[in-house]
């Protein structure tokens, strides 16, 4: 299947910070996470995709195409959620509506009414009185009643209470069911992804350092937990990190380090949860 965005050798340079080559591609069906510490360059990343910045080298492709051939269409199929607020504040949710549906040929009314009542926005205050949760709907609500194909969210459960954040997940869960969309979103809640996200990116210093399916990314690792009698023969793998304590260690590790015989050991191996991958590759790194 196509894809439905691909960054190919993206570089961008900024006095303290630069993006560096940075590719990957999401295909039509799927959810990618897109993770990293603070100031990876997440934001930048989706600023270039959203041509809000300039890119210095590279290629940002949407539907196969770039914006330097088709910028007008192009970002008409993005529905493009994000925190900082957009709209205008002192005017109702439906006044808003009926701005931002002027700027779209392929506004559809019905889909904007179903969806605004599907997540209790209430269309008739103002956008300052919503809290920042049905902000997030409202703004999800626009982004799904132009037809985007391509959904692009920066951190859209930061803030979120608990059951705000299941209901925003379920829906994108939704929204691609049909698998004619794709959802991208960056996030620090690693626990959201693992609930949705088929496919990770993760960036690190400007850098992509990972870019696949979610359970694979998780199955190229292990954590080794054991006694401290254990501490050579672990060393011995060539660990990535390896965090010791009073009792025993904590060992992180590619899982083809591991063989069968060391299997047997009297260690625990389990699967890292994305939390604590991200944290130790990230460790490992500084
Ligand atoms: N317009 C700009 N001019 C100069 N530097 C910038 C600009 N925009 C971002 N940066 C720098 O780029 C780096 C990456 O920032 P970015 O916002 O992309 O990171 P992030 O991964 O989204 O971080 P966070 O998780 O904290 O939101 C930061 O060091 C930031 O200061």
């Amino acid at each position: 299947m196509e894809n439905i965005l691909e960054l190919n050798q993206v570089s961008k340079e900024y006095n303290d910070f630069s993006l560096k080559e940075v590719s990957f591609s999401l295909k039509r069906g799927y959810i990618m996470g897109f993770i990293g510490p603070n100031g990876s360059g997440k934001s930048t990343t989706i600023r270039c995709i959203m041509d809000l910045a300039h890119i210095d080298a590279g290629e940002v492709k949407l539907f196969g195409t770039t914006y330097r051939e088709n910028m007008k269409n192009l970002k008409k199929r993005i529905g493009f959620v994000y925190d900082t607020d957009v709209f205008f504040e002192d005017l109702s949710a439906e006044k808003n509506k009926k701005i931002i549906s002027s700027f779209y040929d392929s506004w559809d009314d019905e889909s904007f009414y179903r969806y605004a009542k599907d997540f209790q926005v209430p269309l008739d205050k103002p956008i300052k009185a919503l809290s920042k949760g049905t902000k997030m709907k409202f703004s999800l609500a626009v982004a799904l009643s132009h037809q985007a194909e391509l959904i692009i969210l920066d951190e859209p459960t930061s803030g979120l209470d608990p059951v705000f954040r299941k209901e925003l997940l379920d829906i994108l869960l939704d929204v691609i069911q049909d698998e004619s969309k794709a959802i991208f979103f960056s996030t620090h809640i690693t626990t959201d992804l693992e609930q949705v996200a088929d496919y990770i990116t993760f960036i690190l210093d400007g850098k992509i350092i990972a870019s696949e399916e979610t359970e694979t990314l998780l199955e190229n690792y292990v954590l080794v937990k054991g006694p401290k009698s254990l501490i050579g023969s672990i060393k011995d793998l060539q660990p990535i990190m390896v965090k010791e304590s009073p009792l025993g260690f904590e060992a992180f590790l590619k899982s083809d380090s591991l063989n069968e015989l060391e299997l047997d050991f009297d260690w625990k191996v389990e699967q890292p949860s994305l939390e604590e991958l991200m944290y130790y590759l990230v460790k490992s790194s500084r």
